[in-house]
């Protein structure tokens, strides 16, 4: 079994905070993978470690066969790697079609290449035609598309994204999703997270919930179908109890 992510022990903390706590993710290759969790359960510090925007305090990781730690290999892997971070990091005075254009060029892409993924992409995600306008004046949804774009232009082997339905439309949702099962099919890997979990289950076809920094649960998707939903393994795994424990004294009277 190959794996596209596999984590060991991986622990990140900030001060006295420990955001990830001994991870041990396994990731198999041509999955569509759904990192869950509550709100501050450590699912972006991880990804900003495998991605490596941020140094792990411990513990070991390897990304599509490559030790990350050495830094000769982790930029081989970047090559061939796509990421949606949770801020987006796009640069505020380029254009859409500029920005496109170097992040493609820093892939190290032929201008010609370039150009028509740029074609293509800013078509698929209906930004053909504020292709001409600042990032900055980008609403969050064409934000996040053109970040999307980008992410999508390396023609990646893994994809890592966070988030990457929050405030997009339907329409372009749709066409995300068919996009993104169209790189699994021709065995990319996709990790992505989302709060949306009927998304999740439609589309990913294994899951991992942390909670706290730790993972709590990792299986297959049909697994967690075989016993019911995917909302109620997140409840069992996270705590339902603290859906009855909150309620509003006044709303009750
Ligand atoms: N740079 C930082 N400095 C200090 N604490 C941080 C930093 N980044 C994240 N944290 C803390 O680490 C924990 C995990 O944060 P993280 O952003 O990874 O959660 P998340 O699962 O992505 O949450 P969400 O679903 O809300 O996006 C949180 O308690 C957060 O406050």
């Amino acid at each position: 079994m190959e794996l596209a992510i596999e984590t060991s022990g991986l622990t990140r903390r900030f001060g006295d905070l420990t955001a990830v706590d001994g991870l041990d993710l396994h990731v198999r290759t041509g999955t569509f993978y759904g990192f869950l969790g509550p709100n501050g359960a450590g699912k972006s510090t991880t990804i900003k470690m495998l991605t490596g925007l941020l140094a792990p305090t411990s513990g070991s990781m390897c990304v599509l066969g490559e030790d990350t730690s050495d830094l000769r290999r982790a930029r081989e892997v970047k090559r061939r790697v796509g990421v949606v971070p949770e801020d987006l990091a796009l640069f505020d005075n380029l254009t859409g079609r500029e920005y496109l254009t170097f992040v493609g060029r820093m892939y190290q892409l032929p201008a010609a290449v370039v150009r028509q993924r740029c074609d293509e992409l800013l078509a698929m995600m209906t930004l053909a035609h504020e292709e001409a306008k600042l990032t900055v004046e980008y609403s969050h949804g064409m934000k996040k598309k053109l970040a999307l774009a980008a992410a999508l232009i390396p023609n990646p082997d893994l994809l890592f994204l966070d988030e990457p339905f929050e405030g997009v439309d339907a329409v372009s949702s749709a066409v995300l999703r068919d996009t993104l099962r169209q790189c699994v099919r021709r065995g990319a890997t996709v990790f992505l997270t989302s709060h949306v979990l009927e998304i999740v289950e439609k589309l990913c076809t294994d899951v991992g919930i942390v909670a706290q920094g730790r993972l709590v649960h990792q299986s297959a998707m049909d697994e967690i179908r075989d016993r019911g939903s995917l909302e109620q393994r997140f409840l069992e795994v996270v705590g339902s109890d603290h859906i009855e424990r909150q309620k509003l004294s006044w709303l009750e009277a």
